[in-house]
C-alpha cells in the first residue's frame, strides 16, 4: 500500500507519518526542506519521541521523500497510491492542489481506477472538501469529468500537540503521548483504509467541532491572553492561575454550546475539558505562544476557533463574555514575524477596529458582539497600551471608527 503525504512539518512526521507507516504503507513525504528531503532518502526512517517522563521512542520506517518541484516523480507517486494526505497548514491547500490534480490524471491515463483517498489532516472546518476546491477546477480545465468514481476527500479532525522544536537530528519529532484521528466514514468510496488507531465516523461534524472549540479555541485563549502578560510558552501561561482560569471559563462558554448542539454529556465534557488544560501544560514541552497563536486571521475569521463558537452560542442566548475578551485578545497580536499579525494590526491602523471586526471577522455592525468586542478591545488597549502603541491614538479617534458605546 502507497501513501503520499505532503508537509513533513511537525504533524506530519510526528502523527500522520507513524499512523500511515505503522498499517502497513510506504509514505513518500512531498516536502519543501531540502535537508529533511535528503536525510528523509538516504535513512528511510526517523525517531518518534513520546514527551512524557519516560520519552519512550520509536522508529518510523518505510519512509522517504521528494521535493514538490520534481513534479513528474511526485504525480508518478500519487497515480500509484492508495492514499494522500496533507498537512501543510489551510491556507496551502491551494498551492498543492496542481500536483494532486496532476496524479489524478496520470492515474487516469494508466487506467488506475482503484479508490483513492485525499484527506487534508489540517485544522478548520471541511478541509479536505475545500481541497476538493481547489483541485477540481484543475481536472474539469483538462476535461475530466468522471474523477469523483474514485477520487474522495473524507474531511478529518486530528488531535496531537506538536510544538515547534529543534532536535540535533533534523527528523526527529517529539511528540505528546495523546492522539486522535477522526475520519468522515460516509465521503469514503470502496473499503475503509485500514489505518491503525484511526476512528472511523459517521456525524464527523460533532467531533470536529468538539475538537475545534476546545481544543483549538482553549488553546488559542491561552496564547492570545499569554501573550497579553508577555509569557513565551503557552506552558508559561497556562502556569498562571487568572490565565488558566480565563481559558476555563471560555472552555465552559463552548461546552455549553456543544452541548446544545450535540447533546454531549455534561459530566463527560467537564472531563474532556480537564484533560485538554491538562495537555496544554505538559511540562515536557515548551510550546511556543506564537506557535499556538499563528495566524490570527485565519483564526479569527466567521468559521474558526473563536467567531464561529461565538456567534453561535449569541444566537442561542448563551453566555459569551470569555469569548468577546479572547478575541479582543486576539486582536492585539502583533508579532513582528508572523505575516498575518502584521496584516492585522495594518488593517487596523487604516481602517480602525470596527471594520476589521465588519469586514475580516464577518461580524456586522449591527451584531450584537460587534460593540462587544470593540468594547472589550478598548479596554485591553487601555490595560495593555505597550502592544496597541501603534496606532492606538487613531483606533478609537476619527469619524466614523469611534464606537459609540464603549465610554
Ligand atoms: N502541530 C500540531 O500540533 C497540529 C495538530 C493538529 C493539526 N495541525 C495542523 O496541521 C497542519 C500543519 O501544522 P504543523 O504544526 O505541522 O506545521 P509545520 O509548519 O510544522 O508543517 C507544515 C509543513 O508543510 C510544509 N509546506 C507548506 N507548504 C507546502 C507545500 N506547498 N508543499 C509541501 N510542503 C509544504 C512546510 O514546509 C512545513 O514543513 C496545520 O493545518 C495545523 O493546523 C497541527
Ligand atoms: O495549527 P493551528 O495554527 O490551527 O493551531 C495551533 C494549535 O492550536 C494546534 O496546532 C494544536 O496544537 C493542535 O490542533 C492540537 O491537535
Amino acid at each position: 500500500m502507497k501513501a503520499v503525504h505532503f508537509g513533513a512539518g511537525n504533524i506530519g512526521r510526528g502523527f500522520i507519518g507513524p499512523i500511515l507507516s505503522k498499517s502497513g504503507y510506504h509514505v513518500c513525504f512531498v516536502a519543501r526542506n531540502k535537508k529533511q528531503i535528503s536525510e528523509l532518502q538516504t535513512r528511510r526512517e526517523y525517531p518518534l519521541v513520546l514527551a512524557n517522563e519516560d520519552r519512550k521512542s520509536e522508529i518510523v520506517g518505510n519512509v522517504t521523500a521528494l521535493s514538490l518541484g520534481e513534479s513528474g516523480k511526485v504525480t508518478a507517486q500519487i497515480a500509484a497510491a492508495d492514499i494522500v494526505t496533507t498537512a501543510v497548514g489551510i491556507s496551502a491547500l491551494k498551492d498543492i492542489a496542481e500536483s494532486i490534480a496532476r496524479g489524478i490524471r496520470q492515474r487516469i491515463k494508466q487506467g488506475n481506477a482503484t479508490p483513492l483517498h485525499i484527506m487534508a489532516c489540517e485544522n478548520g472546518i471541511g478541509a479536505s472538501q475545500l481541497l476538493k476546491k481547489w483541485v477540481s477546477p484543475y481536472l474539469e480545465n483538462w476535461g475530466i469529468q468522471d474523477a469523483d468514481r474514485f477520487v474522495s476527500y473524507p474531511n478529518t479532525v486530528v488531535d496531537r500537540i506538536v510544538p515547534v522544536q529543534k532536535h540535533k537530528d533534523p527528523l526527529q519529532v517529539m511528540v505528546e503521548p495523546f492522539s486522535e484521528w477522526v475520519i468522515d466514514r460516509n465521503e469514503i468510496k470502496g473499503e475503509l483504509p485500514p489505518l491503525q488507531g484511526v476512528r472511523y465516523s459517521d456525524s464527523l461534524d460533532a467531533y470536529l467541532e468538539r475538537k475545534l472549540f476546545t481544543v483549538n479555541t482553549g488553546h488559542c485563549c491561552a496564547a492570545y491572553f499569554g501573550y497579553l502578560e508577555g509569557y513565551s510558552t503557552i506552558q508559561d501561561a497556562m502556569s498562571d492561575p487568572g490565565i488558566r482560569s480565563k481559558v476555563t471559563g471560555v472552555l465552559m462558554e463552548t461546552g455549553a454550546l456543544l452541548r446544545e448542539r450535540y447533546g454531549f454529556d455534561e459530566k463527560k465534557h467537564r472531563l474532556y475539558i480537564e484533560k485538554i488544560l491538562g495537555r496544554f501544560a505538559n511540562p515536557h514541552f515548551h510550546d511556543p505562544i506564537t506557535r499556538v497563536a499563528r495566524s490570527p486571521i485565519r483564526k479569527l475569521s466567521s468559521s474558526e476557533r473563536l467567531v464561529y463558537p461565538a456567534m453561535q452560542a449569541e444566537r442561542l442566548g448563551l453566555n459569551t463574555s470569555g469569548l468577546v475578551t479572547a478575541i479582543a485578545a486576539a486582536l492585539l497580536f502583533d508579532h513582528a514575524d508572523d505575516p498575518e499579525a502584521l496584516k492585522l494590526q495594518e488593517q487596523i491602523r487604516k481602517q480602525g477596529i470596527r471594520e476589521v471586526v465588519s469586514h475580516v471577522l464577518g461580524i456586522p455592525f449591527s451584531h450584537p458582539l460587534h460593540g462587544r468586542i470593540t468594547a472589550a478591545y478598548r479596554k485591553l488597549c487601555l490595560n495593555y497600551p505597550h502592544l496597541a502603541s501603534t496606532g492606538f491614538e487613531t483606533i478609537f479617534s476619527p469619524t466614523a471608527h469611534r464606537p459609540a458605546s464603549t465610554e
